[in-house]
This record gives structure tokens, sequence and C-alpha cells, in this order.
């Protein structure tokens, strides 16, 4: 493990936490057909941190960084290969199936297609309702009530109750996931790239309807996602992730008006923004993301960076604080604005 339990910078150490998970790792061993030797892929190595109750923490990587992996361990739909999770104190990376069934009622899931998460055949208010059935003892006219309220608050009528989910658009599909995601009132939503399959009109709305729902059911939210513009206006914090590791992490502000490591500002550079002055400064990532069965020596970033360093190919860099984040990057500087872009080459 080579990341410490990372606090930010501007954490109190008794700063309370819904969720707290302290390097969190999956490796799969990966069959390379009948004569090679199998290879060990680590999908996630190592990260650590500490979600603040009614809060969002963003994860945003490209595709392949491992977002996916640690969303399936925080849903404890997989257990982590290492690592601590804790949820209100109690560990649950190696709890007992009674633990872990409280856990599930109380972290969520919503997945990028609706169209795969809803039974076709099930109509939308059973839908709703099946979690109420499966871990409460509530009457059906309690489980229908619960299910019209929460229909109610994510934008659906009465009368969509009885029908399928063909029938809706792909937005409104995603309303009926976060309604039955919701419907146990759990602490905690884990939110994987739901708003990517859908249209570009109906983005927005989903987003405002998951801040209004954060605002009244007092929930958190893990909102993983490759698309840093999809996050900006509704991220407390930031984890981006390279290659199954934390490249840097901190407060929203901090990411987007003054980002250190060169990916993180790769990766804003290729979100839209309103600003001309902005695009000056865009950075174009090159080369794709390597191998996760061969992993680059030292910075994994190293072969894609414009700030490299001879260091950056022998050492992997620490996640330390820098400014009011924490960056894993030889070449990012302890001062409060954004790590300047020049070629090492140039200095
Ligand atoms: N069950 C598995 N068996 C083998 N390898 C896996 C498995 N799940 C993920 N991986 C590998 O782990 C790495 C991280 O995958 P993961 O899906 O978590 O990334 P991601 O950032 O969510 O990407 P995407 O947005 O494409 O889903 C990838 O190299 C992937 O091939």
């Amino acid at each position: 493990m080579n990341q410490p339990h990372e606090h930010l910078p501007h954490e109190s150490a008794a700063a309370q936490a819904v969720m707290e998970a302290v390097d969190l790792a999956q490796s799969y061993e990966v069959s390379r057909g009948l004569m090679a030797k199998s290879a060990t892929v680590k999908a996630v190595a190592g990260i650590s941190f500490r979600l603040a109750p009614r809060s969002t923490l963003a994860i945003v990587g490209e595709s392949g960084s491992g977002k996916s992996t640690l969303a399936r361990m925080l849903t404890m739909i997989e257990r982590p290969g290492s690592g601590s999770l804790r949820l209100d104190d109690v560990d649950v990376a190696e709890a007992d199936a009674r633990t872990l069934r409280r856990y599930r009622g109380e972290v969520q899931m919503v997945f990028q297609n609706p169209y795969g998460s809803l039974n076709p055949r099930q109509t939308v208010g059973k839908a709703i309702e099946e979690p109420l059935l499966v871990n409460t003892t509530l009457s059906a006219t309690e489980r229908r009530e619960r299910a019209l309220d929460m229909m109610k608050r994510v934008g659906l009528r009465p009368e969509h109750h009885g029908r399928y989910p063909h029938m809706f658009s792909g937005g409104q599909r995603q309303r009926i996931a976060i309604a039955r995601a919701l419907v146990l009132r759990p602490k905690i939503l884990v939110l994987d790239e739901p708003v990517s399959a859908l249209d570009v009109s109906v983005r927005a709305q989903v987003l405002n309807l998951l801040v209004e729902l954060q605002e009244s059911l007092g929930v958190a939210y893990v909102f993983v996602s490759h698309d840093l513009g999809v996050v900006r206006h509704m991220a407390d914090e930031v984890l981006v992730m390279y290659l199954g590791r934390a490249v840097e992490h901190g407060p929203r502000e901090a990411i987007f008006e003054a980002p250190k490591h060169p990916y993180t500002r790769a990766l804003l550079s290729a979100t839209p923004v309103a600003d001309p002055e902005a695009k000056k400064d865009r950075i174009v990532l090159e080369g794709e993301l390597p191998s996760p069965f061969n992993p680059p020596k030292g910075c994994p970033f190293n072969p894609r960076c414009p700030l490299v360093m001879d260091r950056c190919r022998v050492e992997m860099p620490p996640l330390e604080p820098k400014g009011s984040q924490l960056v894993a990057c030889w070449a990012a500087q302890d001062t409060p604005g954004p790590t300047p872009m020049r070629r090492a080459a140039d200095a």
C-alpha cells in the first residue's frame, strides 16, 4: 500500500464521516490464453477518503481508471481485496452476512444504464416497492404509499405506478432507478455515471433533481464520472483517479480553480468552459491509459505527462498535501495557484 490514509489539509481530525474508506484495493487474476501465464490487474490500488453526511464526493477518471471497481466495493457488490470500509464506525469489509444486509440497505447504487437495472416485466410501482418487500415488514398498503411518495419526489406521477419501463424516456427511467435506490432511505447513494447514457438536454434536469433530493432527504453521494464538467456544480470534494490510484483529491474549488496534478488539468481542459480565456491554457492529453497489466515504473502518468522529470520515471510520488488539496506529483508545487504547465525541457 503506497498511499497513506489521506486526510485533506482542511479537514479536522474529528470531522464526522458517514463512510470512511482506508486503502481500499482490488486486483483480478486474468487468464491470457491457454499457453500464457495468468496476469494480475490492479484495478484499484489503495484509495482512501472520508464522506461527510449530506455531501457529494465525485470520483473522476478516464475509462479503465478503476472507478466502477471502486463503486462495486463501496456498495459491497464486491468485497474489497484489501483495506477497510467503515459505515458509522462499523468495518464492513470483513462483515458477516447480517451486517452486510444492513449495510446494503444503507448504501444503494444507481447504474449508468437504467434499462439494465429495471426489469422490463415489472411495473414501475412494483420495481420501486421491491426493496421494501425484501428488507422491511411494511404492509402492501404502506409499501405502495412509500413508493408513491418517492415517485412524487423524483417527479413521476401516480398514474406511472402501473406502467412498464419501456413506456418511459431515458431520463424518466433514470428517475425510476433513483426512486428505487432511495425508497429504503439509505444514508449513501453511489451513482456510477448516472447521466452519461442520457440525452444532453435531460442531463441537467437529472443532476438538479439529485441536488434537490440530497437537500430534502439528507443523503450523501459518491458520484462516479469520467467528466469533470458533470460534477462541477454538485461535488463538494473531487477525487481524481488514474490507473487505480488517487492522483489528486480536494475540495471542489481547489480542483477547479487551482488544479495541481497535470492529469487533473488535462481532464479540465477537455471539459467545455464558457470563458474562452481559460482555453488558452489548454492541455491535450496524448497517448492512451497504459495497460494495467504492465503499468509504467514510477509515476503511472509519466509517459503522458508534459512535466515529466527523471525522478518520475523511477519513483512513485506519494499523495501529500499541497495547497488545500492532496496531490501525487513530483512536479506539483505547494502553492495556492495551479501547477505551471511548461514542459520540463523548456525550464
Ligand atoms: N471483473 C474483472 N476482471 C478482470 N479485470 C477487471 C474486472 N473488472 C475490472 N477489471 C479491469 O480493471 C481495470 C479498471 O476497470 P474499471 O471498470 O473499474 O474502470 P472504470 O474507470 O470504471 O472504467 P469504465 O468507465 O470503462 O467502466 C480495467 O483495466 C479493467 O479491465
